[in-house]
């Protein structure tokens, strides 16, 4: 069943932040997304120029036109903008009832404040009361308390004065700012106190984590979860969303929260091309059989690169593809993380051109290299013998330098293929490159028909 989760909060015009940053979280959480704009910012992710906010009337009128609709299973604030919105907000919630979750917003990362000064006590005195949830970090919740907070145990106390003092239900006091290897946030429920936690990111992406994570919150309460666990849910919401963050802007970056449901897609993208070039080995079997090298041979595929870390997001064949009696076999189905050589080989190529997502290392011979000249292929040949010793003893450092040495042949887009001319105990290899393993497989083909 469709869920329908608003958003009562801002437009931040550069997208990382306000209305933008909660619709993304809606759709990667599966709830349908609705909006009451309460202000429009002129914002990037160093600053906001300008800002303007509706009446506290067209404020409500949207709220209304989806209630009466759809209705309304959760909702969030963000920016609120004037103390006249905060009252409308907390009148209109107060009467339809859906649990609302407050994400506190005073100040925006760049500094610049998203609420008039007047204001702040309408919002304790007023919304407060009528919140199921309210979101705060150190600031904010220092600004709700008038406490200082330091560590883990005055965010609790924090916690308690704000439930007590204003009757919000469920206070989480963010962690993100307190010092330490691990983001606790603090959550005060039902008398009782609970710890979330995710290990600290050191990252740029932090334009609209709040605005993201009461969204995550809400989301889960649209979808009937217990508020504990759409609090933990979020909390990995979150983590996922800044360590993918948008890598855009010269200030905060924007928040990714989409990261949550592309990257799971992505790997089964990655998995299901693998498995169709793999049924095209299959097909050729006999011919592919004659370029099996003595290490055996490998097809890997990284998913798109934005969110490639290490060789666990390359897919491969586990045990290579085989040479059995004549014909070539990949030795089961694809796995993520069953690649070792072709993997790092594929790193180094993504990381230098993100289009070389594909590689597959088949046997050397000179009369395959005379073939890819007469088929034209943008060829790179690299001699083991030249690389320095440096290289081999840093952990990856080989491949690196043998796809640098390829790359710097041609001009810093990957070749076809790579010529690897071997070394001592190392085998003479070609690794055919492609954008997909499909356009490898058919590379491979034309080189051996
Ligand atoms: C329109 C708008 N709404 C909210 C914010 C706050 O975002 P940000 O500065 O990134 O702070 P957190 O949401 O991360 O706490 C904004 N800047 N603009
Ligand atoms: C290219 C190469 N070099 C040594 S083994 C091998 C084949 C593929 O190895 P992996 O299965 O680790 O990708």
């Amino acid at each position: 069943m469709w869920r329908v989760a608003i958003t009562i909060a801002g437009l931040d015009s550069g997208g990382g932040a306000g209305i933008h940053a909660d619709i993304k979280t809606f759709a990667a959480m599966g709830v349908h997304g609705a909006t009451a704009l309460t202000c429009v910012t002129a914002q990037n992710t160093y600053e906001v120029r300008e800002a303007q906010c509706l009446s506290p009337q067209l404020v409500r009128a949207q709220i209304m036109a989806v209630w009466d609709d759809m209705g309304i299973d959760a909702g969030k604030t963000g920016m609120l903008g004037t103390r006249e919105i905060i009252e409308e907000v907390a009148s209109v919630v107060g009467k339809l009832g859906f649990p609302l979750v407050v994400d506190p917003v005073m100040v925006a990362k760049s500094g610049a404040p998203l609420i008039s000064e007047d204001a702040v006590d309408v919002l304790k005195r007023r919304l407060l009361p009528v919140a199921k949830v309210v979101t705060p970090n150190k600031p904010e919740a220092e600004k709700l308390t008038g406490m200082k907070i330091a560590s883990v145990n005055d965010a609790e106390k924090a916690a308690e004065f704000i439930h007590k003092e204003y009757g919000t239900e469920i206070v989480v006091v963010k962690g993100g700012h307190l010092e330490g290897g691990e983001a606790i946030d603090v959550v005060y429920y039902r008398g009782s106190f609970h710890k979330f936690s995710t290990p600290r990111l050191e990252s740029r992406a932090t334009h609209g984590t709040g605005c993201a994570f009461s969204a995550a919150i809400a989301a889960g309460l649209a979808k009937g979860l217990d508020p504990l666990e759409a609090i933990k849910t979020a909390k990995q919401f979150i983590y996922t969303a800044i360590k993918y963050g948008v890598a855009k802007g010269k200030g905060h970056w924007p928040v990714n929260p989409t990261a949550w449901v592309e990257i799971p897609a992505e790997r089964w993208r990655a998995y299901e091309e693998l498995r169709a070039a793999l049924e095209a080995i299959r097909k050729n079997a006999a011919l592919f059989a004659k370029a099996i090298p003595e290490v055996q041979s490998n097809l890997g595929y990284v998913i798109d690169p934005r969110y490639a870390v290490d060789v666990n997001d390359v897919v491969a064949v586990p045990g290579r593809i085989v040479n059995y009696m004549g014909e070539a076999r990949p030795s089961g189905p694809p796995a993520f993380g069953a690649s070792s050589h072709t993997a790092r080989k594929i790193l180094a190529l993504v990381g230098k051109d993100p289009n070389a997502r594909s590689a597959m290392n088949i046997k050397y011979s000179p009369e395959l290299v005379e073939r890819a000249r007469a088929l034209g292929y943008k060829i790179a040949v690299v001699d083991r013998r030249k690389e320095p010793e440096e290289a081999k003893k840093i952990e990856g450092g080989s491949m690196k330098w043998v796809v640098g040495e390829a790359l710097s042949q041609t001009g810093g887009t990957a070749p076809d293929i790579i010529v690897d001319l071997g070394d001592w105990g190392k085998e003479p290899q070609i690794t055919v490159v492609g954008r997909t393993p499909t356009e490898v497989v058919e590379k491979v083909l034309r080189l051996l028909s």
